[in-house]
């Protein structure tokens, strides 16, 4: 369901005379329905690099990367856009919303672009921010001023609420107190009892060993350590 065969990737610095970084080659792994793999290994190895051209925001310089039907490694911008829209989530460390939007809606969202009608795609928001412990009064409100931990939670939200066959989490148990870490870890596996396939970043060690079927060290994908 998300697969990566032998991909490269180098960085050209255009404002630091042209220097070429190569930061990654023949990385490949695989993750099928209903299981979660963590990508590990130092800082700076490379993990948000892989999770970004996965996601495809970064170019995949060889090889091939695949999630679900697409080939997102050579795919055009509207495959991905309609890919992020029905077949990958990405739960990413930050929200970033537009301004004013409230949160019900900010969460209700990724529902709305399904064309599922507004009274149950807020229903389902309603739902899930209950369960993630969103104060109602906050959900007429834009999350732009929430805390940390808040902001998290509703990035948490959006990226559940659609049963996405392929999801991408980063650090989706950061800066939560123990209940809603706990609720978060039993979102993810109910999403792997359905049968997604999750490729995530999990600095929490307790949540990547409860969750976590295999661990993938993408420093084995070091163009150094290869030499
Ligand atoms: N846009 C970019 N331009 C240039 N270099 C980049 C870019 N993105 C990442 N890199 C480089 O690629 C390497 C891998 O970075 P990456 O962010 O993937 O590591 P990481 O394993 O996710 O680290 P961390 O755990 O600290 O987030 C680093 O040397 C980084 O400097």
């Amino acid at each position: 369901m998300i697969l990566a065969e032998n991909v490269a990737k180098e960085f050209t610095l255009h404002n630091q005379g042209g220097t070429v970084l190569r930061v990654m080659q023949g990385a490949s792994l695989a993750v099928a329905p209903g299981e979660c793999v963590a990508l590990t290994g130092a800082s700076g190895a490379g993990k948000s690099t892989l999770m970004r051209m996965i996601w495809g925001n970064y170019r995949t310089d060889a090889g091939v990367i695949r999630v679900g039907g697409l080939t997102v490694s050579h795919a055009e911008p509207r495959q991905i856009i309609a890919m992020r829209r029905a077949g990958l989530g990405y739960v990413s460390q930050f929200l970033r919303v537009l301004p004013r939007v409230p949160t019900l809606r900010v969460v209700a969202e990724p529902l709305l672009a399904l064309g599922v009608p507004q009274p149950e795609a807020e229903t389902r928001a309603a739902h899930l921010l209950s369960r993630l412990r969103i104060a109602e009064r906050l959900w007429s409100l834009s999350p732009t001023t929430f805390s940390g931990g808040e902001q998290q939670r509703v990035n948490i939200a959006r990226g559940f609420i659609h049963p996405y066959p392929a999801l991408l989490l980063d650090e989706p148990t950061a800066s939560l107190d123990a209940q809603n870490r706990e609720t978060v870890m039993q979102l993810i596996e109910e999403a792997k009892a359905r049968g997604t396939a999750i490729l995530g970043i999990f600095h929490d060690e307790g949540a990547r060993d409860r969750l976590c079927d295999r661990v993938v060290d993408v420093t084995g994908f070091r163009p150094e350590v290869q030499a």
